[in-house]
């Protein structure tokens, strides 16, 4: 992208999209006009309506908060208010983080979402920078730039994990915590779903659960545990096994208290795994641990904590044009030996 002055800069169209249906997935994207493909921060943006948008051209402010106009309503649900931010334009690159809070009401519910993306866009072909006034992108996440450094250098696991979180956190556009979980039943066929990651360190990988729960019962029975992030922002995937550990009770009762109390509530009104008769029995549940502690602290369930996968083996993955990916596995024979790191094909 060619971007010798401020007058030369392409407008930039940002469009705030909702989806109603289920009700929690929300998606905002930036889009360049003059820009080509379009930037979607969601696997699913197609599925999306949009909502509002709000276009701002190379006059307007590039820094600042750009007023987002209901454009058009296709449904019940009424955007009440919204921000954008652009956040940095840069002569090489453009930075771009647009902040969005959206208050979406509808005859079920009413939530206001606060999210964020961030991204940078950068010229990764001499020609098109010819074929064009204001230049084109092509948005390739492999020569974007974001692969800053040669990670199969690194000699240690647990700092480039956490450096790969940081920059995750940045760019994705949710839960970049989210990982999937396998774990194994007395029968040795496997189970996945996802959880979240609430801590890492040189000890392991700590999330917190229904002890009672299919994943429960799994890892109590064989206490191990396999994790696999994957930052579709980033085209990077982080996997990790090793045998797991449940956590101190101080460390779950210092977690629990940090959760809403609604969560907390939940905890104990969710017989997670078991079968449910119907939404009522639940509402039930929560009514009645509602009453039940009404007045003072939550005690946490003896049944919720928390289990830490101490890794014998992490693996750095990332994307490389051609399926030709960098892979690196950090190995230990067991969590006090020392690791060792093996590339390997992609
Ligand atoms: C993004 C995401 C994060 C989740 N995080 C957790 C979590 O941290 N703990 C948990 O018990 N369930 C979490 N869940 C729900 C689990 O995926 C799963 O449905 C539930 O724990 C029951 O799993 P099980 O029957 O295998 O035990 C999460 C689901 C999603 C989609
Ligand atoms: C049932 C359940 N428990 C626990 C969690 C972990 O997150 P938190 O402690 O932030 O509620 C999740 C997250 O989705 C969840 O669905």
């Amino acid at each position: 992208m060619v971007l010798k002055s401020r007058q030369t800069r392409p407008a930039f169209r940002a469009s705030l999209m909702v989806d109603t249906t289920p009700a929690l997935p929300v998606a905002v994207f930036a889009q360049g006009r003059g820009v080509s493909p379009t930037l979607a921060r969601s696997a699913d943006v197609t599925a999306l309506r949009t909502v509002a948008s709000s276009d701002w051209t190379s006059s307007d402010p590039l820094r600042g908060t750009v007023p987002v106009e209901i454009e058009r309503s296709t449904f019940d649900a009424l955007p009440s208010r919204s921000r954008l931010l652009v956040h940095e334009v840069k002569e090489s690159a453009i930075d771009i983080r647009a902040n969005a809070c959206v208050l979406v009401r509808t005859s079920h519910f009413e939530r206001l979402f606060d999210f964020a993306i961030s991204t940078t866009l950068r010229p990764v072909r001499a020609e098109s920078r010819a074929n064009s006034p204001v230049g084109s992108v092509l948005v390739n996440m492999s020569e974007s730039g974001l692969t800053t450094s040669d990670f199969t250098e690194e000699h240690e696991p647990f700092a480039l994990f956490g450096k790969w979180l940081k920059e995750a956190e940045t760019s994705e556009l949710n839960d970049p915590t989210a990982v999937a979980l396998a774990t194994v039943d007395d029968l040795g066929m496997p189970n996945v779903r996802m959880v979240l990651l609430k801590g890492y360190d040189e000890q392991g990988f700590v999330f917190y659960t229904n002890f009672e729960s299919q994943k429960g019962r799994e890892i109590l029975g064989q206490r191990k545990a396999a994790m696999c992030f994957h930052w579709k922002s980033l085209r990077r995937q982080v996997r990790l096994r090793g045998e797991v550990e449940v956590v101190t009770d101080a460390e779950a009762d210092a977690y629990y208290a940090t959760r809403p109390r609604g969560s907390r509530i939940g905890a104990w009104a969710s017989k997670q795994s078991r079968p449910l008769e119907g939404r009522f029995a639940l509402e039930k549940a929560v009514a009645e641990f509602t009453a039940r502690y009404a007045i003072g602290e939550i005690p946490r369930p003896a049944h919720w904590s928390g289990f830490r996968i101490k890794p014998v083996s992490i693996e750095f993955w990332h994307d490389r044009p051609f399926r030709l990916h960098d892979r690196i596995e950090f190995r230990r024979p067991s969590p006090e030996g020392a690791w060792e790191k093996v590339r390997m094909y992609p």
